[in-house]
């Protein structure tokens, strides 16, 4: 296949990433479905799946996995710290106690407002969602001709720097469904990403997985799951410390497409009588998303379960996952990080972040 692909410099998609843990996470065709309400995408196929009564064993003779026996409920026993408040302004104490146990956020990077300080265009916003687990958001991360400009590098099957995958989860647990579709991206082909990413967080270009490019179509999402790395994939780099998403168009209230977290919510108390609402995230232009799959240690944090719930137009992401360690990427042939440090240098200097 490798040969063919030399003389057919146009094919550019690749049969795997090499990281599908199931062959049930591959990429399945979408079916025709009524456009509009999320609810009523979700009410499709899936519900009719779960209410049906056969009795259907795996090769085991086991009932198959459930959603709930797979990601079981978290009980109160395991400790959760909301926002202290709804609107609470931009807390740099909150935040370094936020942080402490995760990745580092280069918050000299931020005023007592959560404002970034780079003299070029484009300030952005710092927020922190929920303490602990840290979640954050970024607001004008990207700017609109950014946004566009990566949403373009989805066109068609996409070109040499960004590569369409069929199975890219590293979901251990073959019960998450992914319908999107992937591109992994040449650290090369996106230094205002890579640039940004470094800005924001303490991490060595070294420490970041292939760059990817996220499409969900109508109907399309990324069920429950944990972002973190089986066991048998920790050779590589160890495990993934951070997420860094960045939503490049918008979805308006009632389309669908959030991130959500089923165990975290906005705020510590519920009024009496009411229902924490679970912190969920809605796509905006430009704005970027902050999470830690894992403590900086490496442990896997299970209060991160999330989503990319069912999208009912559109809508596409840039993503970066940060490592513990040297991560060595493979997809495309021979996508190296070093090959981006030239260029990174001057997209800083473009970007005001040199000092
Ligand atoms: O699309 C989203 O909102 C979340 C995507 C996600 O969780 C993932 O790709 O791991
Ligand atoms: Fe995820």
């Amino acid at each position: 296949f490798a040969i063919a692909h030399r003389h057919h410099p146009r094919v550019r998609i690749a049969l795997s990433a090499g990281f599908g843990a199931s062959s049930t996470a591959r990429k399945k065709k979408t079916k025709k479905k009524k456009k509009g309400l999320v609810a009523a995408l979700e009410g499709g196929e899936i519900q009719s799946k779960k209410d049906s009564r056969t009795p259907q064993l795996d090769r085991f003779g086991l009932p198959p996995p459930t959603e709930e026996s797979v990601f079981p409920a978290l009980d109160d026993s395991v400790l959760r710290a909301p926002l202290p408040r709804l609107d609470a302004a931009f807390n740099k104490t909150l935040v370094e106690r936020a942080i402490g146990d995760h990745l580092g956020i280069n918050l000299e990077n931020f005023d007592d407002e959560g404002l970034s300080t780079h003299r070029g265009e484009g300030t952005w916003q710092l927020n922190l969602l929920h303490c602990d687990p840290p979640v954050f958001s970024i607001d004008d991360f990207f700017t609109s001709e950014e946004c566009q400009e990566y949403m373009e590098m989805t066109a068609g099957d996409g070109s040499d720097d960004a590569v369409q995958v069929l199975s890219p989860t590293f979901s251990a647990a073959s019960i998450s469904r992914r319908t999107s579709t992937t591109w992994f991206c040449r650290y090369k082909g996106v230094p205002t990403l890579l640039a940004k990413a470094q800005r924001l967080l303490d991490v060595d270009l070294s420490q970041i997985e292939e760059p990817q490019l996220v499409r969900y179509r109508t109907g399309e999402e990324f069920s429950w799951h944990y972002d973190e790395i089986p066991t048998k994939q920790l050779a590589n780099g160890g495990q993934r410390l951070a997420t860094l998403l960045v939503y490049l168009n918008d979805m308006d209230e009632g389309m669908g497409g959030a991130t959500i977290f089923r165990d975290l919510h906005v705020e510590s108390r519920a009024k009496v009588g009411r229902k924490a609402k679970t912190l969920s995230v809605r796509p905006q232009a430009g704005k970027a998303l902050l999470f830690f799959p894992a403590y900086k240690d490496g442990r896997p944090d299970v209060r991160t379960l999330h989503k990319g719930e069912i999208a009912s137009e559109t809508k596409k992401i840039a993503q970066l996952w940060i490592h513990e360690g040297v991560y060595k990427a493979s997809v495309p042939d021979e996508n190296r990080q070093q090959d981006a440090e030239e260029l990174v240098l001057r997209e800083n200097e473009r970007l005001g972040f040199a000092i």
